[in-house]
């Protein structure tokens, strides 16, 4: 039985859940619903706090989770990343009144208010720098305005919630940061979790790919080859038209209306794109 580790709420839990889905394990009835049993996939889903779950992961209670790259290095667990997931992108960034500060170095001595002190504490200790750490839960923008803090180490994605508390980031950016699935570090990887990790990876691929199908004269086939080559190599077929052959290949979804022009250019007709439902690499 695999046990998994899901966000129960906040800015991971509909992107967890949704490609969890999509890779075909059983989807939570309501938003209440904390654990689901998926026997058909001989799987049991915990939906938990997203900051609990690198916990949890790291004491080896649960086989794998998906959490924020930023927290996995907060939490100090026992934990490693197995597969970035693409979605959930943030920076973790210092922000301050504008003209207040240029660099981490010029935080030596002052109070920064952060709800990922393990990260930050780590952050500091590889730049040398001495500050305080003012641990807060949540909505640390504030924290300058109220006078706790001279600045604040958080998670900007839009900036919006910076920009709307009068501060500005400044500095290089902490860490980089996406949904990550990820396992204790000193175990094997059992069945239960490759056969996720395949699926997972799985629907990365049909969300970044889409089938391209055209017909082409069998005198331009290298030329179509080089602009679409595919996984293993496309597949070429002969058409029920002298001269001519048909060919299908996969195509990063990013940038497939400059191939289709390409296509275009050296003859290609009847070029039809279809999205990737799932697929197994
Ligand atoms: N706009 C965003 N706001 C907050 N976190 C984001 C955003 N975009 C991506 N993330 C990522 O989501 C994770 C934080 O999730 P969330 O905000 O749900 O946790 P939390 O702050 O501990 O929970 P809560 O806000 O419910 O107290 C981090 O990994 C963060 O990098
Ligand atoms: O750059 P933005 O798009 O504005 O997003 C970043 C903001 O969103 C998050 O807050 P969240 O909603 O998780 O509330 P919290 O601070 O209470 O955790 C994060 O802590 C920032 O405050
Ligand atoms: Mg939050």
């Amino acid at each position: 039985m695999l046990r998994l580790a899901v966000p129960n709420k906040g800015a991971l839990s509909e992107g967890a859940q949704t490609i969890l889905k999509e890779a075909g394990y059983r989807p939570r009835r309501d938003s209440k619903e904390l654990v689901v049993v998926d026997p058909e996939n001989s799987c049991e889903l915990f939906f938990l706090r997203p900051k609990d779950i690198a916990v949890y992961v790291g004491e080896g209670t649960l086989d794998a989770g998906i959490t924020g790259r930023d927290m996995l290095h907060d939490s100090g667990a026992l934990v490693e990343e197995i597969l970035p997931l693409g979605f959930g992108r943030s920076t973790f960034r210092f922000a301050a009144p504008p003209d207040g500060f240029a660099s981490v170095a010029d935080l030596k001595g002052r109070r920064i208010a952060t709800a990922y002190a393990g990260l930050l504490e780590g952050y500091l200790a590889e730049q040398g720098v001495e500050a305080r750490v003012i641990k807060l839960d949540g909505a640390v923008e504030t924290a300058v305005r109220l006078g706790v803090a001279d600045a604040v180490a958080d998670v900007v994605e839009t900036g919006t919630t910076l920009r709307n508390m009068g501060l500005e980031v400044f500095g290089e950016p902490i860490a980089h940061s996406e949904a990550v699935l990820i396992k204790r570090v000193d175990t094997e990887e059992d069945q239960g979790v490759r056969q996720l990790v395949r699926r997972l990876q799985g629907v990365l691929v049909a969300r970044d790919y889409v089938m391209m199908d055209y017909d082409i004269r069998a005198e331009r086939i290298e030329e179509a080859i080089a602009l679409t080559p595919g996984m293993e190599g496309p597949t070429v077929s002969p058409l029920h038209r002298e001269g001519w052959v048909a060919v299908r290949a996969m195509v990063p979804r990013k940038g497939h209306q400059q191939v289709m022009d390409q296509l275009w250019e050296i003859g290609a007709k009847a070029i039809l794109v279809t999205a990737i439902y799932a697929c197994r690499l």
